[in-house]
């Protein structure tokens, strides 16, 4: 499969720039805290001393996940497509967040097992009705998985904007994103799995049985490309196509929860690159994102205690960007404001 090219952003001249206007505004050094290194990434990503943020864009990538029927979430299968639904007619987190905060909101069909009618917001890019149960062989085949990333690709490429925010719905999902993190970075399944939608200690424990199953049945899909298509689901995989075509394009991706972290951590085996364009947004309780986190080496933005997904918490973080970018173009430096600097 063709790659986009993702070159590394390695702009000293305008990281240094960047650093000295933030450190001339008229504040005590370093007190803008977190913000000021988010103002660095984003002025290098769009490769501007005085950069500004538009048509922000949410993705939400939806599909079901066969290894749902194994009593893998405390919720069916049908509230994927009911949940697709509630995005586009307005009444869902992500809808109220996305409205809020102005944000382009596009759900996209990539594999629910449901027909929906054309609707605004909508976009159809059903791979297949649903992925295979992977704990008893790969979720779907090398040429779906292939084509799931092609639809995402595709589909970011046609939105305006610099800046993509990334959110998901598959009832199931928390278990491939398990199963990914589990695989790509060589964990015990144990260490990456947790409640999702609210399994209690006795369901997390089925929960790794069926993982473990997982595993096993797929011993072989060790490669990125080989571990998405055995173990992810098809909004996973048109989120990986979706990352690597925004990184292409220089967008600013801001990476949710669990499961978009773990679309991001593949896209990043795939094109490490990625990563430089990416602002993390929370800490999620789901607990194996801690360890994804730190595999990442991502410092997340807010930790709300949030475990929703949908991308709910790239657009309460969304705020913070906006105000970063601000903050390096409109601040006064001391020379012009007169201040008087220390000492
Ligand atoms: C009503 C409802 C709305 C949601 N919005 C996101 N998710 C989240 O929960 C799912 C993952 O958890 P698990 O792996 O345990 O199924 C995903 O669809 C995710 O986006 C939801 C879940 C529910 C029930
Ligand atoms: O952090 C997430 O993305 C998440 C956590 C639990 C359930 N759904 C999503």
């Amino acid at each position: 499969m063709q790659l986009p090219d993702i070159p590394c952003i390695a702009d000293d001249a305008l990281a240094a720039r960047l650093q000295q206007l933030i450190d001339h505004k008229t504040k005590p050094l370093g007190s803008l805290g977190r913000l000021e290194g988010l103002a660095l990434r984003i002025g290098l990503i769009l490769g501007s001393e005085a950069p500004a943020l538009h048509a922000p864009q949410m993705l939400v990538c939806a599909a079901e996940h066969g290894l749902a029927a194994r009593g893998v979430s405390a919720f069916p299968s049908d509230v994927t497509w009911q949940m697709v639904h509630n995005f586009v007619t307005g009444g869902a987190a992500v809808s109220v967040l996305a409205r809020q905060h102005g944000l382009g909101l596009t759900v996209v069909d990539c594999g629910v097992r449901h027909d929906f009618a054309p609707y605004p917001g909508l976009v159809l890019r059903k791979v297949a009705p649903g992925t295979q149960d992977a704990s008893s062989g790969p979720a779907m085949t090398a040429a779906q998985c292939a084509q799931a990333i092609a639809n995402g690709r595709e589909v970011l490429a046609a939105l305006p904007g610099n800046v993509l925010l990334l959110g998901e719905m598959g009832i199931g999902n928390t278990s491939s994103a398990a199963l990914l993190l589990a695989r790509l970075l060589d964990l015990d399944v144990a260490d990456c799995t947790g409640p999702g939608t609210g399994l209690d200690a006795a369901g997390v424990a089925r929960k790794v049985a069926v993982l473990r199953q997982a595993l096993a049945a797929n011993e072989g899909a060790r490669a990125p490309l080989a571990a998405l298509a055995a173990l992810g689901g098809f909004e996973i995989a048109t989120l990986v196509g979706a990352v690597l075509q925004a990184a292409h394009e220089r967008r600013v991706i801001v990476v949710d929860g669990f499961i978009t972290s773990a679309a991001v951590l593949v896209a990043a085996r795939l094109a490490p690159n990625v990563l430089q364009r990416c602002v993390f947004a929370h800490h999620s309780s789901e607990p194996g994102h801690a360890r994804l986190l730190a595999a990442l080496q991502a410092e997340p933005l807010l930790d709300l205690g949030l475990r929703l997904g949908e991308g709910s918490g790239a657009a309460l973080a969304w705020p913070l960007l906006v105000s970063a970018c601000a903050i390096l173009r409109e601040m006064a430096s001391f020379e012009a404001a007169g201040v008087s600097t220390s000492g």
